[in-house]
């Protein structure tokens, strides 16, 4: 692997690098970086969690001159937690240079934003949407762009995106660079590079596996009823540092965190239909570590990347393969370990092993956790959390009291009544959620039609229209319509809320949106 040393970046850039305590290029930087500073349009997949960002954004800001001032690069994302994200990380890849980047997504007051784009930043990253209301408004003017990159491309068509972006990119010059990453290579995407992409080089990071190696991956079969208790037995026993927790729709998430909080753990939820405000609150709660575990719907599934995130748990299995791949790959990032479990109903094993034959990876399946194993994780937590204090030396004021008992009682006696108390006993609050719809297994054969897909064999490509399936189950969208959740055209999606079409099987990308992130 080769040191950033050797990828000939200006000084600034590589200090910003070495700060961020990277030390060697990861294969997909080591590979784009180079073409993307020899000023080619290129194709980039790789494995979730393996520094793509940092693949286009180190590249990008080498080339900016500080003293530009006008607006350069463009970088579309497919929501605003990603958005913020990358803005957060070419921020930081940019302070020796002191170039200025600005996230511009939905949700966020548009004056706000619009006084922040006085103070001419080189780099915007936008979601379409929002993007288009500030170009239609004027506040944002795309005649400067030289260098335009779509993160998550797959992810944005999927979202109904595909009108916005190719209005936006029509507005911007020809001659420009162009770099599109995307996790799979669908006919749309394909279409989508064609027509705006010119002789890109594809690069990809594509191993026998489709998910990070670093993930330990494991199944626990559960009746649908059973599953809220198999959660906390299997939280208490893992003791997670930052968990995420994946359910299917949001109501499924606001039950689910709401049950947990009840149960005592320090859980919130995240999905698309909280205000803009709410979802900054809890992601800046659960990076900080002020949360511990995030119940979200798949709106967290894509890019997201939290350090310190130890295990996802599929409360629900998800639709389809690909965003089992998206979900697990929230841990495992940047070389650390990470812990994927899933839990599946029985009428859903079929449906496991189709994700198992894509992803090419052999889920095991591991036994309900026992109480006396949940019972011992807690203990060992609560063990090291005293022993923290202890070693922080800050419990004088109990001092007194303890050696007045200890006189009394035998130590072993006053030591686990206290370990009871602060255990707690919190599993008899009573929980009932609403049951989920088993997922059913896909009745379509293996695609074995050609060789451009990131999946392998019988995954991608063509398929994904067939995912639409029938009913108000909608998971898959046409990419018409059906403005996607995240507000970035104002009040739209209340607009359409009420009428026909939010459950209908026509605009099912609307109904995937609204029910299930
Ligand atoms: N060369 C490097 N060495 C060490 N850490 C790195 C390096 N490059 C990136 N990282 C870190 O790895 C983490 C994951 O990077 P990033 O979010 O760009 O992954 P990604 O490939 O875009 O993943 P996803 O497919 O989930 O979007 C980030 O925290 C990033 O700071
Ligand atoms: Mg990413």
């Amino acid at each position: 692997m080769k040191t950033f040393q050797e990828l000939e970046l200006e000084p600034k850039v590589l200090k910003a690098i070495t700060e961020l305590g990277f030390e060697e290029a990861t294969p997909i930087q080591e590979k784009a970086i180079p073409i993307a500073m020899a000023g080619r349009d290129l194709i980039g997949q790789a494995q979730t969690g393996t520094g793509k960002t940092a693949a286009f954004g180190i590249p990008l800001i080498n080339k900016i001159p500080p003293t530009e001032d006008r607006i350069v690069s463009l970088i579309m994302a497919p929501t605003r937690e990603l958005a913020i994200q990358v803005a957060e990380e070419i921020g930081k890849l940019s302070r020796f240079k002191g170039l200025r980047s600005l996230p511009i997504y939905g949700g966020q007051d548009i004056g706000k934003q619009i006084r922040a784009l006085k103070k001419r930043p080189q780099i915007i990253i936008g979601t379409p949407g929002r993007l288009l209301d500030h170009i239609n408004r004027k506040t944002i003017r795309l005649d400067y762009v030289q260098t335009v990159i779509l993160d998550e491309a797959d992810e944005m068509l999927d979202m109904g995106f595909m009108d916005d972006i190719t209005s936006i990119l029509k507005l911007i010059p020809e001659e420009r660079q162009t770099m599109l990453f995307s996790a799979t290579m669908p006919p749309n995407i394909q279409k989508l590079a064609q027509q705006f992409l010119r002789n890109p080089e594809h690069v990809s990071v594509v191993p026998k596996q489709v998910s990070a190696p670093l993930i330990n991956q494991a199944y626990i079969e559960v009746q649908e009823r059973q599953k809220f208790d198999a959660l906390c037995r299997l939280v208490d026993m893992e003791a997670p540092e930052l968990a995420i927790i994946f359910g299917r729709t949001k109501r499924r998430v606001d039950e689910l965190s709401e049950a947990l909080q009840k149960r005592g753990y320090s859980a919130e939820g995240l999905h698309g239909d909280l205000s803009q405000n709410q979802r900054d609150t809890v992601m800046r709660k659960f990076r900080d570590g002020s949360i511990d575990v995030l119940v979200a719907t798949d709106v967290a599934a894509r890019g997201l990347d939290v350090s310190g995130v130890t295990h996802v748990i599929n409360f629900d299995l998800p639709q389809d393969p690909e965003s089992y791949v998206h979900r697990i790959g929230r841990t495992g990032r940047a070389g650390k370990e990470g812990v994927a479990w899933t839990f599946v109903t029985p009428r859903e094993i079929d449906h496991l092993h189709f994700i198992e034959k894509v992803t090419k990876h052999r889920i095991m399946k591991k036994p309900l956790p026992s109480v006396a194993e949940a019972m011992e994780g807690k203990q060992k937590i609560m063990a090291e959390r005293i022993l923290e204090v202890v070693q922080s030396d800050n419990y004088q004021e109990f001092k007194g009291l303890s050696i007045q008992l200890l006189e009394q009682y035998d130590s072993v006696h006053l030591m686990s009544a206290a370990l009871k108390l602060l255990t707690g006993e919190q599993n008899e609050v009573e929980i009932n959620l609403t049951p989920e719809d088993p997922i059913r297994a896909k009745k379509r054969k293996p695609d074995i039609r050609g060789g451009n897909r990131r999946y392998g064999s019988s995954y991608g490509g063509g398929n994904r229209g067939g995912k639409t399936g029938g009913g108000n189950r909608g998971y898959r969208g046409d990419g018409r319509g059906g403005r996607n959740e995240r507000g970035d055209r104002g009040g739209s999606r209340y607009a359409k809320s009420g009428s026909s079409n939010r459950y209908g099987g026509g605009d099912s990308s609307f109904s995937k949106e609204s029910n299930y992130r």
